[in-house]
């Protein structure tokens, strides 16, 4: 379990995390989202001892994690998966971390074959595509077995088969009962990886929920289309009902769920021919969560925190 507790991080008069507390659960994959430079890896690090917070603290099972006696065997941590020796094999890498923290030899192997590194691991780690790095990096973090995992961006750069194989990994070891986080700034790679999902915008936490909360929180839109748009939208009328007309014969109709307007249709003897609720996507979620926090826009506008 991490748990962070309103931690802080300045670098000179940057807040790069300013003030978060959450407290992930184990048995799921939490994403951690948010756009570039909102302060993700800066958490990351700071959980694993690499930064430390200016205040605050983030924690593995109650403990910092140089507290920790096996850190290996309690969090495997990717963060920067060309942290490596160009010249070693990557089985001779796996063995070195293997022996340098009393884990044993067995499952260096076991990790080979679970990353799919077979054909590759008696090669120079220098050859490596991205991909096999990523791997590398992967199979070194679950080395130690631990119950805590966490991902820095896995999926930069590699290509369709292995965005999918990260996925079904992540899923795989939640299912396990791990706490497993991965970090993005995509909303659509997180919509198809996590349960539960952690927005930050400029070091600060803008959402923390699970990703159907998310789904439901934003309002209904449903389109109707009938002959009788007037009609229809008199039938529909009150407070908190915005109706707003599309073409000739369809209008969008927020604020009603498509059952009672079916319902004022029939009371007004509107005949309807089509009634389709409009999905909120989590990418228009994240959009709206996110807008006023994008440091970095494109069109290569500069725009200064206005906070
Ligand atoms: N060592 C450092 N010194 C100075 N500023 C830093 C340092 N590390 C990060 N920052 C700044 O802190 C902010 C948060 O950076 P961080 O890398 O944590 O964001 P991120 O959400 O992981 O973004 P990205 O996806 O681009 O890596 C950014 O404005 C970044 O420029």
């Amino acid at each position: 379990m991490i748990t962070a507790e309103n931690l802080h991080k300045r670098y000179g008069s940057k807040n790069a995390v300013d003030g978060i507390s959450f407290q992930l659960q184990p048995g799921k994959v939490t994403g951690f989202l948010g756009p570039n430079g909102s302060g993700k890896s800066t958490t990351m690090r700071m959980a694993v001892g690499l930064d430390r917070p200016t205040s605050g603290s983030i924690t593995i099972d109650g403990k910092q994690f140089s507290q920790h006696k096996a850190p290996m065997r309690t969090v495997g941590a990717v963060l920067d998966a060309g942290a490596t020796h160009p010249g070693r094999t990557g089985k001779s890498h796996l063995k070195v971390l293997a022996a340098t923290h009393g884990i044993s030899a067995s499952r260096v192997q076991h990790v080979i074959e679970l990353t799919g590194l077979g054909e590759v691991a008696g090669k120079r780690i220098k050859g490596y595509s991205l991909g096999m790095n990523q791997r590398l990096g992967i199979a070194a973090a679950l080395l130690g077995d631990p119950a805590v995992l966490m991902f820095d961006e896995p999926v930069n750069g590699l290509d369709p088969e292995g965005v999918r194989w990260v996925r079904s990994l992540a899923r795989q070891m939640a299912a396990e009962g791990r706490t497993v986080f991965v970090s993005s700034h995509l909303m659509s790679e997180m919509s198809q990886t996590a349960d539960h999902l952690i927005v930050l915008g400029r070091g600060r936490i803008i959402a923390d929920a699970p990703i159907q909360e998310l789904l439901n929180s934003g309002e209904q839109r449903v389109l109707v289309r009938t002959e009788q748009t007037s009609d229809l939208a008199n039938a529909l009328t009150a407070r908190d009902v915005s109706i707003s007309h599309i073409d000739a014969e369809t209008l969008q109709v927020t604020g009603l769920d498509p059952r009672s307007i079916g319902r004022r249709a029939l009371e007004a003897q509107v005949v309807l021919h089509e009634l389709t609720p409009q999905l909120t996507t989590l990418e228009d979620e994240y959009m709206k969560l996110t807008g006023d926090h994008v440091e970095y826009r494109s069109g290569g506008a500069f725009e200064e925190a206005a906070q």
